[in-house]
């Protein structure tokens, strides 16, 4: 036989799997997709008879009115699509249908001789395309796989469908669920491969759509390596509540490595090295494994964080002046200076994980640190992250109000408990705090009489008011902050050792800022927000500034940082003339970080040198091969240590 004759004649390879599945019960190998077979086996399982059309019942009008009443949001999305759908069916001579979750088809629109005979096939409004009523189909079985699904002419699993070739893809809302199928479906020859990228693409702005306007209460992240993908449907979308991811489109999901379920059990600092949307700043977003992205930030309350997108400049803020109130922009107002949010390195930010599982598990922190060293902006970062995040954030700091008002703003009183008492009394900060967090602040400067008393408070988990009344249930997480030494204070017995050990169950150190090695990247963030991004610090200025001791820690830097972008920032004077005085004197610099590298580095040749030296016994050959040099630059180290000594 001829070998055209024989291509002609031979049987596809659908045809011969279906022979095989359906006449002879045999499993096809690799003759149609796993997805298919998957769907054949199932629609066998669930009693479908491939020689029998299958049996299904459309929805009466009234009903199928109500159905598209109740999916209205997504029929509008679609409409608005609708017209790029339309020039694809009439390409293939087919048609657009939307279903509900179900399967139940909504709307079918396109060329009238298709229509008429997916009609006759029962592709028609008001009939339910899932798998159990019509067998393997593309709107079905892609709502069973979740996934985009082609489903070519004998690959359907009834005989009547052979006819035509669909290609499906599911609509997914903001959280994973299936809001519904968009199919577009044509005779089965006429199909073209490339149909279902069209779908996708048609299905990424249906589903980019969903988070305009919305969301308006979260933090919205945005954000692609490519920039010019921002504000496109291509960009990939989390949305965060505090710093729990509760939404996302599927690229964001995608770029992250975490599917539709780990919605609601991911923590932005699980994927960001920053503790929530609230400390990034600018437009770029920095990944826990180095990797950087494009951003826009759509934070809680309208705020969106400035970027420079080409194309999508936000609308410039109304300039306010000191008193709240707007001024016209052409008037020299000096504006306030912001102040920037707290930046975490590394260190802080996997302490800060941890700090927020022991607060979320009532497990009391004490946060240790040299003034300055952010305890506070800690601990409201730690709440800011925690399942109380919704809930009073309540700061006492206990060195600054006066001994004896300290119990009363405590722990609250009754009307005339004391002279001076309040008209209706006080509900005390305590009370404040319930349901949320208490920051205890300088927890070593609480008189020794009051410790008892608070001690007997978190211990009962209730509070009583100064002057009687009823106790009052207690339901708080407590943080609490020193720089002293709380357990040399202890065993001095300035400090009760009862109270240390109920309030420092988990004790947190925060560095001082000097040790912080990325301190040029954090003047660099730090300056971006204070000057408002409108200048650049220059990098002599910037090094003197990382260079420097910082005694006082972050609220020096942050102050010294407003200071130079209120004087220096509108290029009245030069940044250098407004340096604070210490900064100038040379003898207040630390080493530079690099020399102070280099020095490191060299000491520690030296180091591996001399072992090397001592295990070969002054074998300077053998000394070579251990360390995997060879002689001759062995000998130029020892050379160079020679002459330095
Ligand atoms: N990691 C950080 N990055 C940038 N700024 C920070 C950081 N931590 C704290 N700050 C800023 O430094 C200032 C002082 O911080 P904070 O009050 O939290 O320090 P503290 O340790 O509680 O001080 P004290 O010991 O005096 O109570 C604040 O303006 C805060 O926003």
């Amino acid at each position: 036989m001829p070998a055209d004759r024989r291509a002609i004649n031979a049987p596809d390879k659908v045809t011969t799997a279906r022979h095989q599945f359906f006449s002879q019960r045999k499993v096809p190998e690799a003759l149609v997709s796993t997805t298919i077979l998957k769907s054949w086996i199932r629609c066998s399982q669930l009693g479908h008879d491939t020689a029998r059309p299958p049996v299904f019942e459309p929805l009466e009008a009234r009903n199928l009115r109500e159905r598209k009443e109740q999916h209205e949001l997504l029929r509008r999305l679609y409409r608005m699509e609708l017209q790029t759908l339309l020039r694809g069916a009439r390409a293939t001579g087919g048609i657009v249908v939307l279903s509900d979750p179900e399967g139940t088809v909504l709307d079918a629109e396109g060329d009238v001789g298709f229509a008429g005979k997916a009609a006759t096939m029962a592709l028609r409004p008001g009939v339910v395309w899932s798998e159990a009523s019509i067998g393997t189909n593309a709107i079905g079985t892609a709502i069973h796989e979740r996934r985009p699904v082609m489903v070519r002419g004998g690959e359907h699993f009834h005989e009547p469908h052979r006819d035509m070739s669909c290609a499906a893809a599911p609509i997914f809302d903001p959280t994973g669920t299936i809001m519904g199928v968009l199919d577009l479906s044509s005779h089965a020859s006429a199909m073209p491969p490339a149909t279902l990228s069209m779908v996708r693409l048609i299905i990424d702005q249906v589903e980019h759509r969903l988070f305009n306007d919305a969301f308006n209460d979260l933090d919205v992240v945005r954000f692609h390596t490519d920039p010019s993908l921002l504000g496109t449907a291509r960009e990939c979308i989390l949305v965060f509540d505090g710093d729990r991811l509760v939404a996302a489109n599927r690229y964001g999901l995608k770029s992250i490595a975490r599917e539709w379920g780990d919605i609601g059990h991911t923590r932005f600092s699980d994927i960001f090295d920053a503790p929530s949307p609230g400390y990034v700043f600018g437009n770029s977003l920095r990944f826990r494994d180095n990797g950087i992205a494009h951003c826009r930030l759509h934070l809680r309350g309208g705020r969106v964080v400035p970027t420079a997108i080409p194309g999508a400049a936000e609308p410039e803020p109304e300039p306010i002046s000191a008193d709240g109130s707007a001024h016209d922009s052409g008037t020299a107002v000096t504006e306030p200076i912001p102040w920037p949010k707290p930046w975490f390195d590394s260190h802080a930010t996997v302490s800060l994980n941890h700090a927020v599982r022991l607060v979320d598990a009532d497990v009391p922190l004490l946060v240790q640190g040299e003034t300055g060293s952010g305890k506070e902006a800690f601990a409201r970062a730690v709440h800011a992250c925690s399942s109380r995040a919704d809930k009073p954030f309540i700061a006492i700091n206990c060195a600054a109000i006066p001994e004896s008002l300290i119990e009363s703003e405590l722990f609250g009183h009754e009307e005339g408990a004391f002279t001076g008492a309040r008209k209706n009394g006080a509900r005390g900060l305590l009370r404040e705090a319930n349901g949320g967090l208490l920051f205890l602040d300088e927890i070593g400067d609480m008189p020794l009489p009051l410790q008892s008393r608070l001690l007997r408070v978190l211990q009962d988990r209730q509070v009583m008011p100064l002057g009687g009344g009823r106790p009052v249930p207690l339901d708080i997480r407590i943080i609490s902050a020193t720089n002293q030494d709380l357990s040399e204070l202890s065993r001095e017995s300035r400090f009760r050792d009862d109270l240390y050990y109920r309030l420092a169950q988990f004790t947190i150190t925060l560095s001082p800022l000097r040790e912080r090695v990325d301190r040029r990247l954090l003047i660099e963030r730090l300056w971006a927000e204070v000057s408002r991004g409108q200048t650049r610090l220059p990098v002599d200025v910037r090094d003197r500034l990382a260079a420097y001791e910082w005694p006082g820690n972050y609220r020096e830097l942050v102050g010294a940082l407003r200071a130079l972008a209120a004087l220096g920032g509108a290029n009245q004077m030069s940044l250098e003339q407004c340096l604070p005085q210490a900064l100038r004197t040379p003898s207040t610099l630390r080493l530079d970080s690099e020399q102070t590298d280099r020095g490191l580095l060299q000491h520690h040749t030296q180091d591996v040198i001399r072992s090397a030296l001592e295990e070969a016994r002054g074998n300077i050959s053998m000394a070579a091969r251990k360390l995997g040099i060879n002689r001759s630059t062995l000998y130029r180290h020892l050379q160079r240590s020679i002459t330095r000594q």
